[in-house]
């Protein structure tokens, strides 16, 4: 099988990874390479080990007490389990937005400042603003908020918010975005706004995105993994995947006939 989307170099590739929480085994041997600067979407039933996997990706699990990991996972080329390596340097490097927009209880300029700060990224007060308007900028947020940055973020709609959450995962410019369903929590015109948030970030970052919409995941990916049961029993082009796939399980899910 094609594991790959053609010509788009590997900008993280996963290998035979296991995750087990205490006594049980989330993810069974799972390879899985990720596209530099395309979006891969992770499909499946609930609870066949998308979150989990996405959380392999920048060491969420390594926060989720009796989680243990194996298998090789690789950051162009490098180890991110290697002992040495600095996990706050990997996080930021290995953004993620999470399913329900989680502002800080701070303003919506310090929310964006927040890691840039802990990153001394900024030289001074003019650089961090700078810093701060691009990030709303490319997030899609800043006209609407220009006018307010010193009000809190939580004032802001779910959709504001979710877009706020996505700026402040792009302040520390990172190489790979994870999103757990992201518009989850969002109404469908707020939805649109992140798909085609989603669809211009691509030409900067690398994403990874777990969707429980075959809608979402056709419109925004151009590669698609089908898990199921802790495995994945088909990754390729979303194209085919969506059109023709090879197995019966992903035919039956992308067109909802999964039971
Ligand atoms: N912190 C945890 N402790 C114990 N078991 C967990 C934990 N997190 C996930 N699991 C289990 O691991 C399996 C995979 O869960 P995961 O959340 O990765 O699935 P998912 O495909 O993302 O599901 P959903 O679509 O419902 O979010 C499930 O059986 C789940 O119950």
């Amino acid at each position: 099988m094609d594991q790959t989307v053609p010509l788009a170099p590997m900008k993280m590739r996963g290998k035979g990874v296991s995750v087990f929480y205490g006594e049980k085994q989330a993810l069974h041997g799972v390879d899985l390479d990720v596209p530099e600067r395309q979006v891969t979407a992770l499909i499946g039933p609930s609870g066949c080990g998308k979150s989990t996997f996405l959380r392999c990706l920048n060491r969420m699990n390594d926060t989720v007490e009796g989680a243990r990991v194996e298998g090789d996972i690789t950051l162009d080329g490098e180890d991110i389990y290697a002992p040495e390596l600095d996990v706050v340097e990997l996080r930021a490097r290995v953004g993620m937005v999470f399913q329900k927009p989680n502002p800080f209880p701070k303003s919506i300029f310090d929310n964006v400042a927040y890691g840039p700060r802990i990153h001394g990224l900024a030289r001074g007060k003019a650089e961090l603003e700078e810093i701060v308007a691009s990030s709303l900028k490319r997030a899609g947020l800043f006209e609407e908020v220009k006018d307010r940055l010193h009000d809190a973020g939580t004032g802001l709609s779910g959709g504001q918010q979710q877009r706020l959450c996505i700026a402040r995962a792009i302040a520390v410019s990172p190489e790979v975005i994870l999103m757990d369903e992201p518009c989850s929590a969002l109404d469908p015109i707020a939805t649109a706004t992140v798909e085609a948030l989603i669809d211009e970030l691509k030409q900067n970052y690398t994403i990874v995105i777990v969707t429980h919409s075959m809608q979402q995941a056709a419109r925004v990916s151009q590669q698609t993994a089908m898990f199921h049961l802790g495995r994945i029993v088909e990754v390729g082009p979303t194209e085919k995947m969506f059109q023709n796939p090879d197995d019966k399980r992903t035919r039956d899910y992308v067109t909802g006939r999964f039971g």
